[in-house]
């Protein structure tokens, strides 16, 4: 029975049929930026509608950018940069896609705005960000707490010359702002922008989805290992006139996922091995514990276990740096395994949109695991089929938790997920999708 605060899941068998993923967030959110710096008109296909697209647009529109809908998952961007409004406050709620992005591009705008998001936005770092930006002479000032959201920007005075730096340490959507950005001043600059990464640089794949789609709108950057990112000057978007938006990668894992637990087959359309998302990854780590895995150029297949009957996947131990949402899936399959399954290497879930160490830690025991963690790691013991107790689990306002806890179904108790729309961050329709492919 579905309330607004509560979703119950009655034990589940098995797990078969055919879905389509939703477009793919962090191209979504990308694309809407790329298209409303490019001259023009560009028609996107497949994007995203979520609560995290849902800000960047109406921030977008704010700005002057005229979006128009032109069918179901369709827009055209009508792009040019500076953008027309120059006075903006502009409310970002929890997406890190909107929020780092529009400050970088925001800062080299020459306009006075404001950004702020939801509570816990305001507990997501983003000082690495913008003291990068300062040093290129933008002005940025924290509202509240130094190095965290909201922020003000003012007009600065932007000076090129010597590389940017930027940590990477903490999230990868640091660079990815600045290299977004960089083409406002890549236009009109003698020589080329440098962007040099200092330190250690977290979640790689997300950096070369940016590459990528700066590629598609015209844009080469040259790569030097990942410490070093040059955009020649003069560099300017163009419009590739028509873009189709691939279906979400992290959100593919859930239903990978059901595939290796519910024996399948489970059919997913919309990414596959042509896709440019690091999450499809994912199909490796399900591959690894005991699934069967057909990739095809645009959909992906999985067979596997069927775990309600005792049958078990196989445990692993691994570093999860390169996949940090679809890590959070294999934690649940952890459930199911046939030995203790470790995640290295994910201290960045301790800003995501909870601290989902703390969190996953909290609620795996809630349903009667036995939960190890540390700053940067988390290990789960398979369950005994005799622990399991019914539980109420809280989300925490994550929508990884909610869908994730949703392949708890497949143990013999009933699961209940506390605020269930908070899926709406990426995939507002994920319980009936999942509901529609699992039998009792
Ligand atoms: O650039 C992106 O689209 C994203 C990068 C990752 O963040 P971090 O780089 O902070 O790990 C990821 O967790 C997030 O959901 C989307
Ligand atoms: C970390 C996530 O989101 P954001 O883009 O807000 O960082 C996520 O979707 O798991």
């Amino acid at each position: 029975m579905t309330t607004s605060r509560s979703l119950d899941l009655a034990p589940v068998s098995a797990a078969a049929g055919q879905m389509h993923l939703p477009g793919s967030k962090s191209i979504s959110n990308r694309v809407l930026l790329l298209a409303a710096m490019a001259a023009g008109a560009t028609q996107l296909e497949g994007l995203l509608d979520s609560d995290d697209t849902r800000v960047m647009l109406a921030a977008l529109r704010q700005l002057g950018v005229v979006v128009k809908e032109t069918g179901p998952a369709q827009v055209e961007v009508q792009g040019g940069i500076p953008f027309a409004v120059r006075q903006a406050d502009l409310f970002l709620g929890n997406a890190g896609t909107a929020f780092r992005p529009l400050t970088a591009a925001l800062a080299l705008m020459g306009g006075d705005y404001r950004l702020s998001g939801v509570a816990r936005m305001h507990e997501r770092p983003i000082g690495d960000l913008v003291e990068a930006l300062v040093h290129l002479g933008a002005d940025i000032r924290y509202e509240g707490n130094a190095g965290y959201p909201p922020l003000r920007i003012g007009q600065g005075e932007i000076h090129g010359g010597k590389p940017v730096v930027v940590k990477g340490a903490v999230s990868s959507q640091f660079l990815t702002a600045l290299l977004l950005a960089a083409p406002l001043y890549a236009a009109q600059a003698s020589d080329d922008v440098v962007i040099d990464v200092e330190g250690e640089l977290i979640s790689k794949p997300y950096i070369l989805i940016t590459l990528n789609l700066m590629a598609q709108f015209g844009v080469q950057v040259e790569r030097q290992d990942w410490t070093r990112f040059t955009i020649p000057a003069g560099s300017r978007y163009r419009t590739p006139g028509r873009m189709q938006i691939e279906g979400d990668a992290s959100t593919a894992s859930y239903f990978m996922a059901l595939g290796a637990i519910g024996g399948g087959p489970i059919h997913i359309h919309g990414a596959g091995s042509q896709s440019i998302q690091g999450d499809m990854a994912f199909a490796d780590v399900v591959e690894a514990m005991g699934a069967t895995v057909i990739r095809h150029a645009q959909s992906i297949e999985v067979r596997g276990v069927l775990v309600a009957r005792g049958d078990k996947l196989k445990s692993f131990d691994r570093d999860f740096n390169l996949i940090p949402d679809a890590a959070m899936t294999a934690a649940m399959l952890a459930l199911y395994a046939d030995g203790p399954c470790t995640l290295r290497n994910i201290g960045s879930w301790r800003v995501k949109e909870t601290d989902r160490i703390h969190a996953m830690h909290t609620e795996l025991e809630k349903l009667g695991a036995s939960v190890e963690s540390g700053p940067d790691w988390i290990r789960v013991h398979p369950m005994q089929p005799s622990r399991w107790k019914a539980a109420s689990i809280e989300t925490y306002d994550d929508h990884r938790m909610a869908m994730c806890f949703a392949l708890a179904s497949f143990g013999p108790v009933h699961v209940t997920i506390l605020d269930p729309g908070c899926v709406s961050k990426t995939f507002p329709e994920f319980f009936s999708v999942f509901q529609s492919l699992v039998q009792v």
